[in-house]
């Protein structure tokens, strides 16, 4: 399978906010992307998500056969917001994204186990703190299986240990074939990233 992004321009309320940007990915490939505020790196994301249209250029994923037959269908998005429902528990919103994304991948208790929350599945979203959330929206990732994950400032919030666990996600992930675009501005662990340097010229 290949992601292919060719000469590709975003607008927002009809202004240009990038052109001409270009990558590969291959299965098991990542790709990190970083830029000032403002350069445009949450708009790509969207963008190749099929959230957004594209002012020009082209995205396509090759070889996803009938199972993924376009690039959005095999995208999960991890936006800036975490998508739960706040009175909902953490076991109902990720079984709610289980059903309604299909594909059903690991068992939400094991996914609960991966990001460190094995036991707060009964509380309600809205209970827990900022790093808590950001880890059940990673969890997410774990519970519906897509090949390609974009992720926007995905560590925000997190504390050390998180971030190495999201690390060791992130690598099972491209270890098992899979994809993944990431903007951010702190360091991610993902070794032998592909790097795109929006506003860089
Ligand atoms: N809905 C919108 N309508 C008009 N302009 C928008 C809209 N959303 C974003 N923009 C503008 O598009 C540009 C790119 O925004 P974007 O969120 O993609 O940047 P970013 O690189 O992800 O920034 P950050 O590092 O702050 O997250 C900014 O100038 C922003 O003001």
């Amino acid at each position: 399978m290949r992601l292919v992004a060719d000469n590709l321009a975003g607008e927002r309320g009809g202004e240009t906010v990038f052109s001409g940007i270009g990558f590969t990915l291959g299965g098991g490939d990542a790709l990190v992307v970083t830029g000032p505020n403002g350069i445009g790196k949450s708009t790509l994301l969207r963008a190749v998500a099929g959230l957004l249209p594209l002012a020009a250029g082209r995205l396509a994923l090759e070889g996803g056969g009938e199972k993924w037959p376009n690039l959005a269908s095999a995208c999960h998005y991890l936006g800036h917001q975490n998508a739960m429902k706040t009175a909902l528990t953490v076991t109902e919103n990720l079984a709610f994204w289980r059903d309604f994304l299909g594909e059903a991948h690991l068992p939400l208790s094991d996914a609960l186990d991966m990001v460190g929350l094995a036991d707060i599945g009964h509380l309600p979203f809205g209970y827990l703190s900022t790093g808590q959330r950001r880890r059940i929206a990673i969890a997410r990732l774990l519970v519906a299986y897509r090949p390609v994950w974009l992720l926007d400032e995905p560590t925000a919030g997190l504390d050390r240990a998180s971030e190495a666990q999201f690390a060791d996600l992130m690598a099972a992930h491209c270890e098992d074939g899979g994809m993944i675009v990431a903007a951010t501005h702190l360091p991610l662990a993902l070794e032998n990233a592909q790097q795109l340097r929006m506003g860089s010229g």
